[in-house]
């Protein structure tokens, strides 16, 4: 399996959380989630086997120190950054088998739950979000790996389900508390620093 990450630059990630946070706060807190997300990913896969697309070279050097490789967003939009980083992937690894799409914004995520959904069988593996819209995971197995087409933007969880259940995959949805929680809006933001303000190292930005 290839994970691959999906990393927007980090002046520009959670922008939705700008009422809450200014923009020195809104980076600190991208680069702690794209550094406990790479952690936790190589616990899981060899390093060569971790990918991040994104433009920004900060991301670049972060994804260096954990060993995954880095892919070039040239696009600004998140679909054909995945498609294009796919494609680059998939020259490189003719014998993928299956590709996860792991954001960053999952902060409740662990090893454990992850290796669950991988261990789930099927063409296609889908965590929701906790509203049932977005999609947080994407799991795409044997051909889907190279063709399904990403359709993340709003409503991405009916369009993924739409899309697989035309093309008859066999689509498997797994709903888990510590994957469905993504933080998207202030309120996630104040949930989850509620609940892990113990537990976790924050960056000094947060606390
Ligand atoms: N490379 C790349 N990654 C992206 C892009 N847009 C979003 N992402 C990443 O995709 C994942 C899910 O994105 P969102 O939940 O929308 O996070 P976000 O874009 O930082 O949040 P907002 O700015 O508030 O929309 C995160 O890992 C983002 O960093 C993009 O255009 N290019
Ligand atoms: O479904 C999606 O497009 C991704 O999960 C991003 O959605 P979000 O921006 O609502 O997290």
């Amino acid at each position: 399996m290839i994970i691959l990450i999906p990393c927007k630059s980090l002046d520009q990630g959670k922008s939705r959380l700008s009422a809450a946070l200014d923009v020195h706060a809104r980076r600190a807190l991208c680069e702690f989630f794209l550094c406990r997300t790479l952690a936790m990913v190589c616990t899981l896969v060899a390093p060569a086997r971790i990918y991040v697309v994104t433009a920004d070279p900060h991301v670049v050097e972060i994804a260096g120190r954990y060993g995954a490789s880095v892919l070039a967003d040239s696009s600004s939009d998140l679909n054909r950054a995945l498609e294009e980083a796919r494609a680059a992937i998939a020259a490189r690894h003719p014998d993928m088998e299956g590709l996860l799409i792991m954001p960053i914004d999952l902060p409740l995520s662990t090893s454990n739950s992850l290796s669950s959904v991988v261990a789930e069988p099927g063409d296609i593996v889908i965590v929701p979000d906790e509203s049932a819209t977005g999609t947080n995971l994407l799991l795409l197995r044997h051909a889907s790996a190279r063709t399904f087409q990403f359709q993340f933007g709003p409503d991405s969880y009916d369009a993924h389900c739409s899309l697989a259940n035309e093309a008859h995959l066999a689509l498997r949805i797994v709903r888990d508390d510590s994957l469905s929680f993504d933080v998207d809006l202030p309120e996630h933001l104040w949930r989850w620093l509620h609940y892990s303000r113990a537990d976790v190292d924050l960056p000094s930005d947060l606390t």
